[in-house]
This record gives structure tokens, sequence and C-alpha cells, in this order.
């Protein structure tokens, strides 16, 4: 079974890998744009078919993953920081409080050039943070680390420090739920560990 993973995202690759999944990667250049009328959870599944979507147009057979990672603070989304201001922004309005991450994911399923079928959800995770000092914030800021995550903080690296706790799945925080994931796959038959033990398998195989 070949399992396209579309995204950029080194922290989805990781998951993967460390679970022993075979896949390959196709990064998805759809523009994550117009969806901010939507729900937060229907903003994330949204962006994940559109980044899946985008992936199954250039592969012939498999199931293509997208998947997409948002913070959610009041009402606010907040995606990825554009600077490192806006990030220290971020993160002053998530001192002290809880925030929900959503992880949306989609699935489709390819079979000669043609989508036979999809699915999509999403994770929920609350994260309770730390009170932080503006030189706490001001020194994460400074590795650079945050940029590229939503909310600007990867929990798996030096924001661990920044977290009090959380409730819910700690993968659905770095970006991809994993249980979530086999749920959906399940609907059709096929599961993470099947994918893992087959990946395992061929591993060890003598060439
Ligand atoms: C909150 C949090 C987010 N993140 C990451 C996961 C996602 O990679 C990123 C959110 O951006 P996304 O738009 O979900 O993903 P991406 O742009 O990295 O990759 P692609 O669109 O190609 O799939 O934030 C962490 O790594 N750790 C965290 O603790």
């Amino acid at each position: 079974m070949n399992l396209v993973l579309a995204s950029a995202s080194p922290r989805r690759r990781q998951l993967l890998t460390d679970l022993g999944i075979p896949f390959t990667v196709i990064p998805s250049d759809f523009s994550e744009e117009g969806v901010d009328d939507l729900a937060p959870e229907a903003q994330a599944m949204t962006l994940a078919r559109g980044k899946a979507q985008w992936v199954c147009h250039r592969v012939s057979d498999g199931i293509v993953l997208g998947a997409d990672t948002i913070v959610v603070v009041d009402d606010d989304v907040l995606g990825k920081p554009k600077t490192p201001d806006h990030a220290r922004e971020m993160l002053k309005g998530l001192a002290g409080r809880t925030h929900r991450v959503i992880t949306g994911l989609a699935l489709f399923h390819v079979n000669e050039g043609r989508i036979v079928k999809e699915t999509s959800g999403y994770e929920e995770t609350q994260v309770h943070f730390r009170a932080l000092t503006e030189e706490d914030i001001d020194r994460y800021v400074a590795t650079g680390d945050c940029l590229d995550k939503a909310g600007a903080y990867g929990i798996q690296g030096l924001a661990a420090l920044l977290v009090e706790g959380l409730e819910g799945d700690y993968f659905n925080v770095v970006g991809l739920p994993l249980v979530r994931l086999d749920k959906l796959l399940r609907q059709w038959g096929i599961s993470l560990m099947m994918l893992g033990t087959e990946g395992n398998k061929s591993a060890t195989t003598p060439a």
C-alpha cells in the first residue's frame, strides 16, 4: 500500500518514521487561505483536504494524507507566526492560559489516477501553558524554533518547558494525531499497526 504524506512538515514525517511505516512525501503547494469564516475545526479539515487533494493529482495509486494544525485561544485561530514579533505576541496570548490545538486530517484513496473515496476528521488537545516572563518569551523566540509552528511553539523541543500539562493526544500537538489517523484508516479496513508491521517486515528482509 502506497501511503503518500502531502506535507512538508518534518514532525509529521518523523512520527510516521518512528512507527516504522513506509511512506513517500509529496509536499503540497495548496494555498492556506480563504477559510477564516469557518469554525476552527472546519478550517483545519478544509485545509487538510485542500493539501491532500492538491497532491492526489500527482499520484496514480495510493492513499494520500493531508494535515493541518492550528492553535485556538478564545476565538482567535493562530497559524504560524510571520515574524519574531508576531511570535512574541502569540506566546504572550498563550501564557498562563489553556488553549486548544486542533489538527484536521484528510485521506484520499487514489486508484489509477482517480479519487475513489475520501474521509476526514480532526483531533483536539487542550494545552495548559505556564505563566511566562518576558525574558522566557524573548529567550525562546531567539531560538527561532517558533517560526514554522502553529501558535509559535513546538512542544517537542524547548517549548516543552512552557507547558504545564495537557489533556488529549500529545501527537496531535506535534502535528499528527496518530490514533485519529488510525481510526480514519480503519474505516477502510487498514490500520497503522498493519502498515507498521508490514514496513518492519520488508525492512528486515535480506535483499
Ligand atoms: C503547536 C505545535 C505545532 N507544530 C507544528 C506542526 C505543523 O508542522 C505546524 C503547523 O503548520 P501546518 O500548516 O499544519 O503544517 P506545515 O506548514 O508545517 O506543513 P504542511 O502544510 O506542508 O503539511 O506546526 C509543532 O511541531 N509542535 C507544536 O507543539
